[in-house]
């Protein structure tokens, strides 16, 4: 039984009535639904999953439970993800080409169905504050093969002044209290208060005083939290509404699981009933909040400068006509997504690693980056090592120059770090899958042997 604070009950039980109360909190002790989401990015293939519980209202999302051992989920075929925590992202309306930024986006459940939405045709930022979060933010990004993202860490603040008015779309997916968790994680119910309520409502302020400012006139803007606390849910969009002059769009949902924001628990703006609401005793998945907004920006005209034409600058960190050759020794035996066909003219190279940036941000920038787009690997004296996210980035497209692991063994022991010995008359780096799912690089010798390119940081 969780053990919920008195005021937190007293609380439900006068905003819900006793009889909704009541659902709420046996619900929170009953077992958290398991889902995932199918990535569409990857080279299509039969997963083995069941796959007849889909989660209506959306695409690819499934009911049941998968592991982080899976080859699917190795191979960035599949996420772990609350099935209610799939919406916001879902309802984003991001199209391929749109400039979006994640604000708050680690471990990436969200940035990796932006950055699916996106079809890697535009940019996607992805900042998260924490230098731990951020790296899991980047090895989930890489799994899912995403080749557009820039992956930022930092606070909200520094990130504004580098990107006045510049995205369609941004998702504020808010550092919260948590309470639609309690069940999953019930540890954080010890932090609870309602001055800690309180406290993330003023957080969540600052965070949307800086995403607006980053918005364009007309944006949009999905905010959501994993709370049932209208301090941190409706009245923060009243609060967007009031302050920063947004409008509350029609998320377009029609579901009897899935609930209404509710005005009466804010400034009574009869448009909260746009905003959706999940509860854990409508069956759906965890506690979650989403609403949809819109910057208005009025007909403003926008006064564009009789531009001269702009003299395209010179990369400054092209490669050298012998580094090329290099490369395209290694990748030109690939088959390239549409993303990296011409890598030759995007490509840079900084302290040896060779990559595609998703932005080329001016050289004054001050952001801590995590990753800019692809590395395609990194330049060793005469030769050219391919990294390990161009193996996922290659991973959606069918390929001939790669090797399957025979067996569960061999693909464990790869997993491991161990060479294996393969049957196979590739030479030289090839990409390895296992069941058809490419994981990683690898390079067979004269012998027959597959040495391992799977990074260390990876190892199981
Ligand atoms: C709800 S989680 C994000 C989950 C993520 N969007 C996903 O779907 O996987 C909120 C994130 O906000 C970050 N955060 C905490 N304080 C922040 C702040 N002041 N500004 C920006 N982000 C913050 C947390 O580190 C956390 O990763």
């Amino acid at each position: 039984m969780l053990k919920l604070p008195v005021e937190f009950k007293e609380k439900y039980e006068k905003l819900l009535g006793d009889k909704e109360a009541t659902a709420l909190f046996t619900a929170m002790n009953e077992e958290s639904k398991k889902a995932f989401r199918i990535n569409t990015l990857k080279n299509p293939i039969k997963l083995s999953y069941d796959l007849n519980k889909p989660i209506p209202d959306l695409r690819d999302a499934y009911y049941g439970e998968i592991s982080g051992e899976d080859p699917e989920w190795v191979s960035g075929y599949v996420y772990s993800q609350d099935p209610a925590a799939m919406f916001p992202a879902a309802l984003s309306g991001v199209k391929p080409g749109d400039r979006v930024l994640d604000l708050c986006a680690a471990p990436g459940g969200k940035t990796t169905e932006l950055g699916e939405q996106l079809e890697n045709e535009g940019l996607l930022v992805a900042n998260e504050i924490s230098g731990t979060r951020a790296k899991a933010l980047r090895e989930n990004i890489e799994r899912w093969g995403i080749s557009n993202a820039l992956i930022t860490n930092e606070s909200p603040e520094a990130l504004s002044p580098v990107f006045p008015g510049f995205f369609d779309v941004i998702l504020v997916d808010a550092p919260c209290s948590g309470e639609g968790m309690f069940r999953k994680n019930p540890e954080a119910i010890d932090y609870w208060s309602q001055d800690y309520v309180l406290t993330c409502q003023r957080r969540q302020k600052d965070i949307l005083n800086e995403a607006v400012k980053m918005l364009k006139p007309n944006g949009r803007l999905i905010y959501s939290t994993c709370t049932f606390a209208p301090e941190e849910d409706e009245q923060i969009v009243s609060w967007l509404v009031n302050e920063h002059d947004f409008s509350i769009l029609d998320t377009g949902i029609k579901d009897e699981r899935i609930s209404l924001g509710h005005p009466e628990w804010s400034d009574n703006n009869p448009e909260l009933t746009k905003t959706l609401r999940f509860w854990p005793q409508d069956g759906v998945g965890e506690g979650q909040f989403a609403a949809v907004l819109q910057k208005n920006g009025g007909n403003v005209e926008v006064v564009t400068k009789k531009s001269k034409k702009k003299k395209q600058k010179k990369n400054p960190l092209r490669l050298t006509k012998n580094e090329q050759e290099l490369v395209a020794e290694v990748i030109n035996q690939f088959n390239l997504p549409t993303s990296l066909s011409d890598w030759s003219k995007k490509a840079m190279v900084r302290n040896d690693h060779v990559f595609i940036p998703a932005i080329v941000l001016p050289e004054k920038t001050k952001l801590h980056i995590v990753n800019n787009g692809v590395e395609l690997g990194i330049l060793k004296k005469k030769r050219f090592e391919p990294g390990h996210q161009l193996a996922e980035v290659l991973g959606q497209l069918e390929q001939t120059c790669v090797v399957d692991l025979a067996t569960l063994d061999d693909y464990q022991k790869y997993l491991h770090g161990e060479t294996i010995k393969v049957q196979s008359d590739l030479r030289g780096f090839v990409l390895v899958s296992y069941s058809q799912m490419i994981f990683s690089f690898g390079k067979i010798t004269g012998n027959g042997i597959l040495k391992n390119f799977y990074p260390k940081g990876l190892r199981k």
